[in-house]
């Protein structure tokens, strides 16, 4: 009895140690279960549509209210498409009701249409000459639109437009802000318009053209469903909203219990105007995940032109050993691969999990027979194949990672698809736990 006694200022010590031994362990825990995730890449990419799927498997879903905003964004999306694709027929001298497969294959071979040459349909596609091919079906497709819209012959009045001529005439001159009310419905001429547009064959035929001009990569899907898109009583499915698009303009900050992580993660605008957004959420980030539309391998890149030639003879000189590209041509891959290199080797970074999602595999898988790749990338000497393909653009970009010792974690992804992105997360998650474990040297 009494052996144990301790002295006042004992009991207060023991008392402060036991009370900082547990601050430290609280801090400990809170690091370790909290994990900064970055979804950075570039514009349209498929970072907000992660997230989505983040909300989908890990949170509760879509609430009423973001329900109405999809709505409203997927009426939206139906008609930004048609108003591009309206634009590019004029541009791609495509005339309404042209039809590839009818089209008599002697035309082809007409000396005045072979000489022709069709003007390409922008400034960055015109200078790299990347329809240099002289397709010649463009050919002939532009050809007959001259022969159309020639001027009418002395004594002849003006010729009467088809209706799906006046259909694109509407749709070009309505305005996008105001062409839908506050129920959120399309109106029925601008819903009937749409649908002439989108069963014509020459509007197709523009569709297969897309990568010489802008178009949302949603829009096939958007065709597909527009009638019960355009319907009076439309509610969006998960798969409408995952195929839906808006740019990212304000960063968003969304909290996700996974296994006994909470993950923080921050969904970045990609566009180069709303990268100057990034650096103050570049400290103590955990985990990366770096997103690459791999299906714009063939797609000319469309933002700020002169800024991205420099950009592109630096990365041109990084990889001059491995690989020469195409020097006339910056393509949205080539865009990705410059904005990697930054951040994939930035002093911030080092012990960050680095994650690569190559994205939008099932565009791409489509694209290889009618962009062949060695056409973009003159160098690539490998089978035209989804498998050598996916492979060739991955080591494009793990090539750029200065510190060898460091890992980069490569999935061939498909954003849209909840089942494929459910079993990739569950993967990433356990390099990021684990990661997260080691780095407060608790593995
Ligand atoms: N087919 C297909 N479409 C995809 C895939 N991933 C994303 N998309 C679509 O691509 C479009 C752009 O996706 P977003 O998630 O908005 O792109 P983002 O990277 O957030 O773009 P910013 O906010 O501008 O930086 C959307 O319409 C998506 O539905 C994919 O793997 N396959
Ligand atoms: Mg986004």
């Amino acid at each position: 009895m009494g052996s144990c006694a301790s002295s006042p200022e004992e009991v207060a010590a023991a008392a402060h140690t036991r009370e900082l031994d547990k601050q430290i362990r609280a801090e400990a825990d809170l690091s370790v279960k909290s994990v900064k995730l970055l979804l950075l890449g570039a514009g349209e990419t498929g970072k907000s549509t992660v997230l989505k799927q983040f909300k989908l498997i890990y949170g509760v879903g879509f609430n009423e209210g973001e329900l109405k905003l999809y709505r409203a964004t997927i009426i939206l999306n139906v008609i930004t498409c048609v108003k591009t694709l309206v634009a590019a027929m004029d541009s791609l001298r495509i005339p309404y009701g042209f039809d590839p497969s009818t089209v008599d294959p002697s035309l082809l071979t007409r000396e005045e249409v072979i000489a022709s040459e069709a003007p390409s349909p922008n400034k960055a596609s015109r200078e790299s000459g990347m329809n240099g091919r002289k397709d010649p079906m463009a050919l002939v497709a532009a050809s007959l639109y001259e022969d159309l819209n020639k001027p009418p012959e002395e004594g002849d009045g003006p010729r009467k437009p088809s209706a799906v001529e006046s259909a694109a005439r509407f749709i070009k001159e309505c305005d996008i802000t105001f062409c839908f009310g506050s129920d959120n419905v399309c109106p029925v001429d601008m819903a009937d318009a749409i649908c002439l547009l989108w069963k014509d064959t020459g509007v197709r035929y523009c569709i297969s053209r897309a990568n010489e001009y802008q178009l949302m990569d949603t829009c096939t899907y958007l065709i597909n469903e527009y009638e019960r898109i355009l319907s009076a009583e439309y509610k969006p499915t998960d798969q409408d909203i995952l195929s839906s698009r808006i740019m990212t303009t304000k960063v968003t900050e969304t909290k996700f219990k996974v296994q006994d992580l909470i993950f923080r993660v921050f969904d970045l605008g990609g566009q180069r105007s709303e990268r100057k957004k990034w650096m103050p959420y570049f400290d103590d980030v955990k985990a990366i995940i770096f997103l690459v539309a791999i299906s714009s391998y063939d797609q000319v890149c469309f933002e700020d032109n002169s800024t991205n030639r420099s950009e592109f003879l630096i990365l041109e000189l990084l990889l001059s050993d491995l690989l020469r590209f195409n020097s006339n041509a910056y393509l949205a891959v080539t865009e990705s691969m410059v904005l990697f290199n930054t951040v994939c080797n930035h002093a911030m970074f080092k012990t960050t999990a680095m994650i690569l999602f190559m994205n939008k595999i099932d565009l791409f898988r489509e694209k290889l027979s009618k962009s062949p790749i060695v056409e973009y990338f003159p160098e690539y000497g490998g089978e035209n194949t989804f498998d050598r393909g996916t492979e060739f653009f991955a080591s494009l970009f793990t090539l750029l990672n200065k510190t060898p010792e460091r890992k980069i974690y490569v999935h061939f992804t498909w954003a849209t698809d909840t089942n494929q992105i459910k079993k990739i997360l569950t993967m990433v998650n356990d390099v990021i736990l684990s990661m997260s474990m080691s780095n407060m040297g608790l593995l």
